[in-house]
């Protein structure tokens, strides 16, 4: 524990503490506060322990910690002090409003909880809160003088808290319940300590029995590992025979190391690739390819940890084509029970970084918003063949789609041309590689059952099998981004050649010694090689299938159709989805580099609120930033229209361009029309970079919408949001809509009742304990902004200022009318029309909410939609209590009876800000306004 004065302990990876079942350990944190700085997604674990902590104000328990993005604290199993629990027929209403954290399964699911009894320490406890399944985010960590840039999502499974209801009657007759439950701890710490001293001194007897109980125990341990030793030794032995030493980078240790098959360095590099190598070889001596004798030799396999062992060997049957790409064509299939697409890359071995940075990524990363790899398998075309002719249709990569030239039933017929977004998706018969293992080319249904949700919602087995493997999947995902990260700096920039220029290696010969390295599964190693770039390579990639296609067409889809609050909300849900795909990306120090709506999936989801999710796809041009550097420079190519003002100068790709991009998608989605569509590619430099042109949004648009969106398209990268911001923006905005909706279906139903239920806050308007009320204020600047101009007037205004800058950093360039009209005849927008800012004073009444405890009630509001620069608020935050209300006193600053915070300068930059307020005893809250 840091001692006085120190900084928190800094933990970097994921941490397990447990107990055995049975025994009643117990971890006290001591009450220390914030002592443990947990990393992005670094997540603490405690299993089948009780945790004593935190019992002097409201908040979950985890007070030790302190949150950074994605950081999460796992109780399971465990038996926890709380001392704010609130009484227990109130606890189920505080569980079940405490909305799920969404980094666990099942976000949008409610909390399973029950009230039980328990024995805990030979005493039963009545009427506790066990919590079956509960997850929630508590982002007060991080706000406690660092800003609030990533709380801690907080999972209880299994999980019994002992609550107020577990002292004594008398006690909370005459105290609070927090002393009663502290003087309850204290006592059984006392217990503790002192049933530990008591067994310090011993009888002799005690002492031989003990004594001799280790001995037994030491002497088994022996045993086990010397078998443990003798049986590695002989594995290595046998490995020793299978594997040429230093082949690989790798060599067969010795029985004293730490592994038989161990690679001298231990990096999440060395470790990923050989893994991959050893499954390969693994694979090659399960299955003898059918198709070896027409030519194709399995090469390299890589498989998702996710995916089990039987699974994998399973036989694919493709289907439909579903669209081709600069670099591949994609076919529908189906693949041990599950529909998949499979993606067929042709390339050389030359272009083999470049897929398998792609494979790797989508392999490593198990996250709901990017598209899965499950298994992944890369075949070279033998000398033998290499040296014959093969009818390679220029401009079209050699594929699977010649199915009838290895596959014992199937027929090219069965392969037909889908939805294919492109024009060069063929299905023309080619030279192509065996089978992978009992390929099958069987039609199959169109309508396949879509792959379900991740994880399994409201399945118990699917979460616990989710939590079992999310360690060992952020160590995957990390070791999958290192690989990516060192074969850049070994190899370069990795770039996947382009159709031709593969085709036209396609003719040259395999040397011997290169086929025999790839046959070797050292893709990678002969790619290096000069002798062997012309190899012939083809990678099939089983990705997780996605019914609905590209974000794009979904967006297409929508056009002509009626814009509302519902529309808004199915928009915000899949940006949400791509933003947490982004931080889930960044939060691993990789830049997507290509992001645009038609390189974003979407698949059917029952549990996703619109029914679909979206999934960044196609991580081809994806790069590793190394850790503390803020950019790379790179030479790849992207999609122009979304590459940032530092990547069209410099070549800069950094997180902050994919930011940029998300931008410019963001237009698009609103649109519903591809940005920058009349600009030549010569044009961009000029309007992005010089003129620091954006497009216009319409003079309808949401005004939070279009600050989220400019500030993602900030010139400077600097003052772009960060992934996680935008996330948390986006939760907002969503909130928000959802509110609209309901009152307005309330309202339609003419239950009055309903909705003021509907705009009042989160939190149960009775009170809920002590915990703290969260009063959002959704979009206080939209309503102001309509409070203090009619439509008329913002647009009379624009008009009368055709020029006007945009009050975002990035604001168009004024002088510029023939740019300004090139963008404006894109949207039909009228000049100026973008932004409208709030700019005077608001008043906002947002319900009520009364509570009869004799307490001080926390109050915490969030302001939000003050994230632009520009659109810093200052002034005067207050809530006024009900006696106030109508009688003139709450109108100004000062005003008796009112409870006012200064918000000045506290409010920039960011998304939401919280404010606390203590209220009076006895407040019933009727409103909080805003003075500006
Ligand atoms: N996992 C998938 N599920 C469903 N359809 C897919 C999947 N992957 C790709 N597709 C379809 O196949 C098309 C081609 O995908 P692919 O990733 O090869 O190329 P692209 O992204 O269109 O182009 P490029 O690689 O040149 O950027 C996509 O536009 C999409 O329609």
């Amino acid at each position: 524990m840091p001692g006085g004065g120190q900084g928190p302990i800094s933990v970097n990876r994921n941490v397990t503490v447990s107990a055995a079942l049975g025994n009643e350990s117990i971890l006290d944190f001591k009450f220390k506060r914030s002592a443990v700085e947990l990393c992005n997604t670094c997540a603490v674990r405690f299993e089948n322990i009780t945790v004593s902590n935190e019992r002097r104000g409201p908040g979950p328990g985890v007070d030790l910690f302190l949150g950074r993005p994605g950081s999460r604290v796992d109780y399971d199993n465990a038996n926890r002090f709380r001392a704010a629990c609130p009484a227990s027929n109130e606890s189920g209403a505080v569980q079940t409003a405490t909305p799920r954290s969404a980094f666990f399964p099942d976000p949008t699911g409610t909390s399973l909880w029950s009230i039980v009894n328990v024995t805990f320490r030979s005493s039963v406890y009545t009427n506790q809160l066990h919590l079956i399944d509960q997850s929630n985010d508590d982002p007060h960590k991080v706000q406690e003088g660092r800003g609030p840039v990533g709380g801690i999502a907080i999972r209880n499974r299994n999980t019994t808290r002992i609550c107020r209801s577990t002292v004594d009657e008398q006690c909370l007759l005459e105290r609070s319940s927090d002393a009663c439950v502290n003087m309850l701890m204290d006592k059984m710490l006392a217990q503790d300590a002192a049933a530990a001293a008591g067994t310090a001194p011993r009888s002799n007897t005690a002492a031989i029995a003990a004594a001799a109980a280790v001995a037994g125990v030491v002497l088994l341990a022996a045993l086990v590992a010397t078998l443990l030793l003798v049986r590695r030794h002989r594995r290595s032995a046998a490995q020793q025979q299978l594997l040429p030493v230093a082949a690989d980078g790798c060599k067969p240790l010795g029985p004293g190391s730490r592994g038989a098959q161990e690679c001298e360095s231990d990096t999440a590099t060395d470790r990923l690739e050989h893994m991959a190598r050893k499954q390969s070889r693994r694979n090659k001596a399960l299955e003898a390819p059918e198709g070896k004798d027409e030519g194709w030799d399995l090469s390299w396999t890589l498989t998702t940890p996710l995916v089990p062992k039987d699974e994998r060997d399973a036989p694919i049957e493709l289907g439909e084509l579903l669209g081709a790409g600069s670099f591949g064509r994609v076919f529908k299939g189906r693949w041990a029970g599950r529909d998949v697409a499979v993606k067929i890359i042709s390339h050389d071995t030359a272009s083999s970084d470049a897929v398998e940075n792609e494979i790797a990524l989508m392999v490593g990363f198990n996250h709901p918003n990017i598209v899965r790899a499950f298994h992944s398998v890369t075949y070279i075309k033998s000398r033998q063949h290499n040296n014959q002719q093969h009818s390679i249709s220029p401009g079209l990569p050699a594929t699977a789609a010649d199915l009838d030239s290895f596959s014992t039933s199937g027929s090219s017929s069965h392969i037909r041309q889908g939805s294919s977004s492109s024009q060069q998706a063929q299905a023309t018969p080619s030279g192509a590689p065996p089978a992978l293992p009992a390929v099958s080319a069987s039609p199959f249904a169109a309508a396949q059952e879509v792959l379900p949700a991740w994880p399994a919602a409201n399945s118990a087995a699917a979460a616990a099998a989710a939590d079992a493997s999310c360690s060992d999947q952020q160590q995957h995902t990390a070791a999958a981004v290192a690989a990516v990260e060192a074969r850049q700096s070994a190899w370069g920039e990795g770039v996947l050649s382009t159709q031709e220029s593969s085709a036209d290696a396609y003719g040259a010969t395999c040397s011997s010694s290169a086929e025999a390295a790839l046959q070797d599964g050292e893709l990678q190693a002969a790619g290096r090689s000069a002798s062997a770039r012309a190899c012939r390579v083809e990678t099939w990639i089983l990705q997780e299938y996605c019914d609905k296609g590209t974000l794009d067409s979904v967006v297409t889809s929508w056009e002509g159709k009626e814009e509302g609050d519902a529309r808004m909300l199915q928009r915000l849900l899949l940006l949400k989805d791509v933003a947490s795909g982004l931080q889930a990306l960044h939060a691993n120090n990789v830049v997507h580099g290509d992001l645009n709506a038609r390189n974003v999936l979407v698949s059917s989801s029952s549990m996703a609120e619109c029914g679909m999710v979206a999934k960044l796809a196609d991580l081809g041009l994806s790069r590793a930033i190394k850790q503390h550097k803020t950019h790379r420079t790179t030479n790849t190519i992207g999609t122009m229209s979304h590459m940032p003002p530092e990547m069209l100068r410099y070549g800069r790709m950094s997180p902050a361009g994919d930011i940029y991009a998300f931008g410019i998608s963001m237009w698009e989605m609103y649109t519903g029309t591809a940005a920058f569509k009349k600009l030549h590619y010569g044009q961009f430099f000029e309007y992005i970079c010089l003129r620091n042109l954006r497009p216009l949004m319409p003079a309808d648009a949401p005004k939070d919408y279009a600050i989220l969106m400019e500030s993602c398209w900030a010139a400077d990268p600097a003052n772009r949001p960060k992934a996680e911001r935008v996330v948390e923006c986006l939760r907002y905005m969503i909130v928000e809509r959802q509110r609209n909706l309901a009152a307005a279906a309330a309202a339609a139903a003419e239950d009055t009742s309903a909705a003021s239920a509907a705009m009042a806050p989160d939190t149960p308007a009775t009170g809920g304990g002590m915990q703290p009320m969260f009063l959002k204020l959704p979009s206080l600047l939209r309503r102001a902004a309509a409070d203090q101009a009619s439509p008329k007037k913002t647009a009379a205004a624009a008009a009368s200022s055709p020029a006007a800058p945009s009050t975002s950093s990035d604001a168009v360039n004024s002088t510029d009318d023939a740019a300004r009209q090139l963008l404006q005849s894109e949207t039909g927008s009228k000049p100026g029309a973008s932004s409208p800012r709030a700019s005077a004073s608001q008043r906002l009444s947002i319900g009520s909410i009364s509570s009869s405890r004799a307490l001080p009630i926390p109050l915490s509001v969030d302001i939000y939609g003050a994230y632009s620069a520009q659109s810093k608020p200052t002034g005067l935050l207050r809530a006024f209590s009900a006696a106030d209300k109508g009688s003139g006193r709450e109108q100004g600053p000062g005003a008796a009876g009112a409870t006012d915070k200064e918000v000045a300068g506290e409010v920039s930059g960011e998304c939401v800000q919280q404010l606390k307020l203590l209220l009076p005893q006895n407040s019933v809250v009727d409103g909080v306004h805003w003075f500006v």
